[in-house]
């Protein structure tokens, strides 16, 4: 009977390992994901962040690898770039491989979400760098996930736009209500979004903090200011004013 009762996690790792060559980046990691969090996942380059993301993903079979985890069926994935194929327009982009009757005006609606409601027919060439982080991110959400892997998708953006994606993803969350798991190398970016932080250190888990402040989130609450310099000292970065 005790297989009837659902389990409040989204994401659940036992001791997953992965290596490359022999060669341990992930190191009997042990985590679980309630439904609907917001994790950001911080660490040093080459820590294995991509790495853990990647095995989630299931697109990892370049790696040797142990352990269990279970995600849940309906997974998007969102990268730096925006991997729009250049030669289908920008709804065709969102509505490739989607099976739903109204596959298109639910596209367009959520082209309208992200602003580029104005920019359903155009080729992705002719778009900014932002508008198409939108457009990759509507691609997401449109296929209603629930776990959304998302590795450095603001990384290539300017500062200004990078703060108005935050500002939509969190508008989009709210709506959507995703489980979510960012890779990011900006604690700033992580402190503002997540409900958890977690640190990836030695192919381990070595902090995880709850980030307890409400949204809208201001950078200088003294909660999120304390946490940030526990987090900057733990990359060996002391505190700038
Ligand atoms: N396909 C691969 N083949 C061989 N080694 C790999 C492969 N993918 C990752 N690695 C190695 O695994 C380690 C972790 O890489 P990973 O990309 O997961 O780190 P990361 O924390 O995401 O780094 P960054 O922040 O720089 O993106 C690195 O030493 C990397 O060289």
């Amino acid at each position: 009977m005790n297989g009837d009762i659902p389990s409040p996690n989204a994401v659940e790792l036992r001791n997953l390992s992965r290596s490359f060559k022999g060669k341990t980046v992930l190191d009997r990691i042990s985590l679980e994901i309630p439904h609907g969090q917001f994790v950001s996942l911080l660490g040093e380059s080459g820590s294995g962040k991509t790495t853990l993301l990647r095995a989630l993903a299931g697109l990892d079979d370049d790696a040797e690898g142990q352990g269990h985890f279970k995600v849940p069926d309906k997974i998007s994935v969102l990268f730096q770039d925006s991997r729009l194929l250049p030669w289908k327009s920008v709804v065709d982009n969102l509505t490739l491989g989607l099976r739903r009757q109204d596959a298109r005006s639910a596209a367009l609606d959520m082209l309208d979400a992200v602003g580029l409601g104005d920019k359903a027919t155009v080729w992705p060439e002719t778009l900014s760098g932002g508008q198409k982080q939108r457009a990759s991110l509507a691609r997401s959400l449109l296929r209603s996930p629930q776990l959304l892997l998302a590795d450095e998708p603001f990384g290539a953006l300017d500062a200004l736009t990078r703060l108005r994606m935050q500002e939509l993803l969190m508008r989009l969350v709210k709506r959507e209500r995703p489980t979510i798991v960012l890779v990011t190398h900006d604690v700033d970016e992580a402190l503002l979004l997540s409900d958890r932080i977690l640190v990836l250190k030695g192919g381990r888990i070595a902090e995880d903090h709850i980030v307890s402040v409400p949204h809208p989130r201001r950078s200088h609450d003294p909660k999120l200011l304390s946490l940030r310099a526990k987090l900057l000292l733990s990359f060996g970065v002391s505190e700038r004013v």
